[in-house]
């Protein structure tokens, strides 16, 4: 005997049948968009407001499902809250706790439609995931600056093509990353503007007879300003886009550094070493520490951007302006966050808790002829044309490759057989040391300039953390 569902319908009057129970289970999304339940409330409890002022309900109705609402969200913060699973979605399911315990529960929906109340529930959601967020990067932010000065002396070979190329400072390095999230940073603030925008009062999509004061519930729920268009305002979810492509973004530069964490923690690197907390074993293998939290991060990449890429399916080609299809933005939406936010988090104490090997990294510009650039700048200093001076340093580094030495090894008179401009002090020049400290342009990787970029970032962090003036 086929089980009837029970379900509670809002549109009984015009259907003779029960959906049917496949289909309801297949189009329910209540087990998914409850994460929205106190955004939902929030809403609610402004649309209340703008009933009461329309005098569509009366203040002791206002009171009785203000205060419902109130102990339904105090439920669902600790978690107490039964959401009835023969409701279709979040929004029937707290208005139908409304219809059945008052007789006047339904006016609640007056002027109102799911197609607002989903894109209103999703903008305070974003509100608070992208402030979130912002929260996270700026604390890995910190953390990269707490090891940038801890080793603003330590020197590292710089890559190119994944080739020794020029010494560099380590802090130079992991100050790059700062510049990366702090674009990260400026995204998400920037997409503030676009979500900060009330859509509720457009209820379906054509808007409503009654006098709602849209302006006055954006007030309250400290939006910025309101939709301009109602049919926009229920078809739009550029919004989620933005978010997740935002996301996609930051995931990419985390895969960045999880790479570097990977292959620096290699044998054949050995730069870095993870500790124990953030590395795992093998069951087989006893020697073996496995950079597994870089790897999944690196790993979660595909995630975000698989979100990024379904979000944008779902949106392309959908007439105007809602359309269930848009029901299913929520799954890559929490996803997008919840990922993002464990990765950054995960990254930050790796990145806190590892060892940087200063030993290793600076042998590793001593090999592979990262100071050839040096010699060719030498000549170039003399006035030796760059293209000739490039010529005759390539010859010196094929020459010193053929006889397996490095630049230091070779005599004063090799280096004059290759050009008689060369004098005694080449061989300071080929000191890593001062191939940083001569570099003079800003942004450069001598040790003044990076110092520089050190304070400039911890002027930044210090009045980010400063409490906002009061007009
Ligand atoms: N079914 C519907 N909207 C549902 C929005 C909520 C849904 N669970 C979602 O997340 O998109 N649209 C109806 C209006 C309504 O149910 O309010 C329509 O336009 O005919």
């Amino acid at each position: 005997m086929s089980k009837k569902p029970k379900q509670n319908y809002a549109w009984s009057g015009r259907f003779t049948n029960k959906m049917n129970e496949q289909a309801f289970e297949f189009s329910k999304s209540i087990d998914i968009d409850k994460k929205l339940a106190v955004f939902d409330i929030e809403g609610s409890l402004a649309h209340l407001k703008s009933l009461l002022k329309a005098g569509i309900i009366s203040k002791e109705e206002e009171k009785s499902l203000r205060n419902e609402l109130e102990n339904i969200k105090g439920k669902i913060r600790d978690n107490s809250f039964q959401f009835d699973e023969f409701e279709e979605d979040v929004h029937m399911a707290i208005e139908s706790v409304l219809r059945k315990k008052f007789s006047f529960g339904g006016k609640i929906h007056t002027g109102r439609s799911r197609n607002d109340q989903v894109a209103l529930d999703e903008r305070l959601y974003l509100k608070d995931a992208t402030q979130k967020i912002i929260t996270e990067i700026q604390k890995l932010n910190r953390n990269l600056l707490k090891r940038a000065e801890e080793h603003k002396t330590t020197i590292m070979p710089g890559y190119t093509h994944l080739q020794r190329a020029q010494p560099v400072l380590l802090a130079h390095h992991l100050l790059a990353y700062i510049n990366m999230f702090n674009r990260d940073i400026q995204r998400f603030e920037d997409a503030k503007d676009r979500i900060n925008i009330s859509p509720l009062g457009s209820a379906a999509l054509a808007g409503t007879p009654f006098n709602l004061d849209r302006h006055e519930v954006a007030k309250i729920l400290d939006f910025s300003g309101i939709t301009l268009n109602s049919i926009d305002s229920v078809s739009d979810r550029d919004y989620v886009i933005e978010f997740i492509s935002n996301c996609s973004i930051t995931m990419m530069h985390l895969s960045r550094l999880a790479e570097e964490f990977v292959l620096w923690s290699s044998h054949e690197f050995s730069f870095i070493e993870i500790s124990d907390e953030f590395a795992s074993g093998s069951s087989i293998m006893p020697q073996k520490k496995n950079p597994d939290m870089a790897e999944l991060v690196r790993g979660k990449v595909g995630r975000v951007y698989g979100n990024l890429i379904n979000i944008l399916t779902i949106m392309k080609a959908l007439p105007l302006s809602y359309n269930r299809d848009m029901q299913e933005d929520k799954t890559p939406l929490f996803d997008s966050f919840d990922t993002l936010t464990a990765c950054i988090r995960i990254s930050s104490m790796m990145l806190a808790n590892c060892v940087f090997n200063k030993e290793k990294l600076l042998e590793a510009t001593k090999r592979g002829f990262c100071n050839a650039t040096e010699i060719a700048d030498y000549l170039a200093e003399k006035g030796i044309p760059f293209r000739k001076a490039h010529e005759i340093c390539g010859k010196i580094v094929a020459y010193c490759v053929s006889k397996n030495v490095t630049l230091e090894e070779l005599s004063m008179e090799k280096y004059q057989e290759f050009s008689e401009k060369f004098e005694k002090n080449i061989f300071s020049r080929l000191n890593p040391s001062s191939s940083i400290q001569l570099k003079k342009t800003k942004g450069s990787t001598s040790f003044k300039e990076v110092l520089n970029q050190i304070n400039y970032w911890k002027r930044k962090f210090r009045k980010a953390d400063e409490p906002p003036r009061k007009p």
